[in-house]
């Protein structure tokens, strides 16, 4: 399997010196080049840095239930606009302000596509997994590949004009981009890796965070028992006027274990991302593990342990209520492993985990969220185990219904809304290049 890395890494380089073990920090080696990425990543969405984004995350939050209120069939639209247009502003002071703009259409259905082609074993290229000898073979026995690569290249082509664009805009703007051309020179960095850092703000961030909310709507629908008591807490501590802030979140204690619970129960990165290899031999528990192996941590195994989880297909918050019989010791104290572990646990864990409270808080506060009715008024039931098939997963489409809890409350949520759009004006803009990128891909097709 390292040799088909090396390959792709090769392939996917239009420098011919560029001879470097990959580009992008997801797929790259361990190794110097890994450590920069990583030090540039954490400048951008490290847990020092994700507290500053909270005001225009929490804006963006507000606009999921201000968008529900008036299209709540669009609600896996609504979810993915926020999450993009969150690390729109991070990255490129840009705001994604529509449900019809290409970064969600486009961008990440072609996400959504890698991903889903990106499991060890399945389908070529990842067939090399299960058949190592493929990788031995002259890539022109594969021209389909190059297809698949030139597309990637297109893609690097794309973030990296958006990068220029934004940069070019307003150099001194605090954003990501920024950043990284700023240190260009220090890390020696090609264009090529600015539009893979930049880029991963969406591959690895916008994805994952609106599956994950499609997941915690599901739940909602298949688990209606667990409602009444977030509920009681969200009336007590935040009242009707206003919605959930970050303020509360120390008295919010059992709506923090319906998200913790929400990670677990079905979390997106259901086979730990892409796959780990130890750098050197190593032994485990008798196994012998040489250097370069393959390893996958399967964290839907570790979050369905009937040891640490009973009954694991239930979703129950309970599990992380400290005085609840229902809560069992876990080896982290977060109880989930849903982000990974180790040197390559996930970039962007704090971004998500306060934007997923804050969503998730807000969502409940506002909404009873329940399966859909069909003609004759009867529940349409939900599948629990019906997810698209993928190294990250979501539900597949269902419909669901949100009625908002009271008068006061749907109030607040258009103030709110309105106000938030107000704030978030400062985003607002159109992109030159995304336009010239999404035409000239349309004459292309
Ligand atoms: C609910 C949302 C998310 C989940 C469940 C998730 C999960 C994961 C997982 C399981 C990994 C692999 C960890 C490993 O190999 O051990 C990963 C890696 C990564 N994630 Fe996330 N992620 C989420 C959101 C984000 C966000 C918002 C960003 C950035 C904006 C991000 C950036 C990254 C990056 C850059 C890596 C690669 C790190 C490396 O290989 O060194 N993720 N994520």
């Amino acid at each position: 399997m390292v040799v088909f890395a090396e390959l792709t890494d090769m392939q996917q380089s239009s420098d011919p010196n560029a001879k470097v073990p990959g580009t992008n920090l997801v797929t790259m080696f361990y190794g110097e080049r890994w450590r920069v990425h990583r030090k540039l990543t954490h400048q951008g969405v490290g847990l020092q840095q994700v507290r500053r984004y909270r005001e225009f995350q929490n804006d963006e939050s507000k606009l999921i239930a201000y968008d529900i209120l008036r299209s709540p069939e669009q609600y896996v639209a609504h979810y993915e606009r926020y999450a993009a247009s969150v690390v729109s502003i991070i990255g490129f002071n840009r705001r994604v302000s529509s449900i019809e703009d290409p970064i969600i259409t486009e961008v990440i259905a072609v996400m959504q596509k890698a991903a889903e082609l990106n499991v060890p074993g399945k389908e070529f290229p990842m067939l090399f997994e299960t058949f190592p000898w493929m990788a031995r073979l002259s890539p022109s026995l594969f021209p389909w590949i190059f297809k698949g690569l030139g597309r990637r290249r297109r893609g690097r082509d794309f973030f990296y004009a958006l990068a220029k664009e934004a940069h070019e805009k307003d150099p001194d703007q605090s954003c990501y981009v920024n950043d990284l051309f700023k240190e260009q020179p220090k890390y020696n960095l090609r264009n090529q890796e600015i539009a893979s850092l930049a880029g991963n703000l969406f591959g690895a961030g916008s994805d994952t965070s609106s599956s994950t909310l499609i997941t915690f709507t599901l739940a909602c629908c298949a688990f209606p028992e667990v409602l009444p008591r977030v509920w009681e807490e969200l009336d007590r501590v935040v009242g009707a006027h206003r919605s959930p802030s970050w303020e509360d979140e120390p008295e919010l204690l059992y709506t923090k274990a319906f998200v913790r619970e929400v990670f677990r129960w079905r979390s997106v990165a259901i086979i730990g991302g892409q796959p780990h290899a130890p750098i050197s031999d190593d032994e485990w528990n008798g196994y012998f593990i040489p250097k370069g192996t393959w390893t996958q941590g399967n964290v839907w195994s570790i979050h369905h342990n009937e040891k640490d989880f009973p009954d694991p297909d239930r979703f129950n918050p309970d599990r992380y209520m400290k005085d609840s019989p229902d809560a069992r010791r876990f080896p982290t104290d977060k109880g989930y492993m849903t982000f990974g572990w180790g040197r390559r646990v996930c970039s962007g864990q704090g971004l998500a985990e306060q934007g997923t409270f804050i969503t998730v808080a807000r969502m409940l506060w506002a909404f009873n969220i329940q399966k859909a009715l069909d003609e004759q008024g009867k529940e349409i039931p939900v599948d629990i185990f019906s997810y698209t098939d993928g190294l990250n997963w979501r539900p597949q489409p269902f419909k669901c219904r949100f009625t908002v809890r009271s008068p006061e409350i749907r109030a607040a949520i258009e103030r709110e809304g309105r106000q938030a759009l107000q704030d978030l004006s400062e985003y607002d803009g159109e992109s030159d290049a995304m336009d010239r990128f999404f035409k000239h891909n349309k004459q292309e097709a």
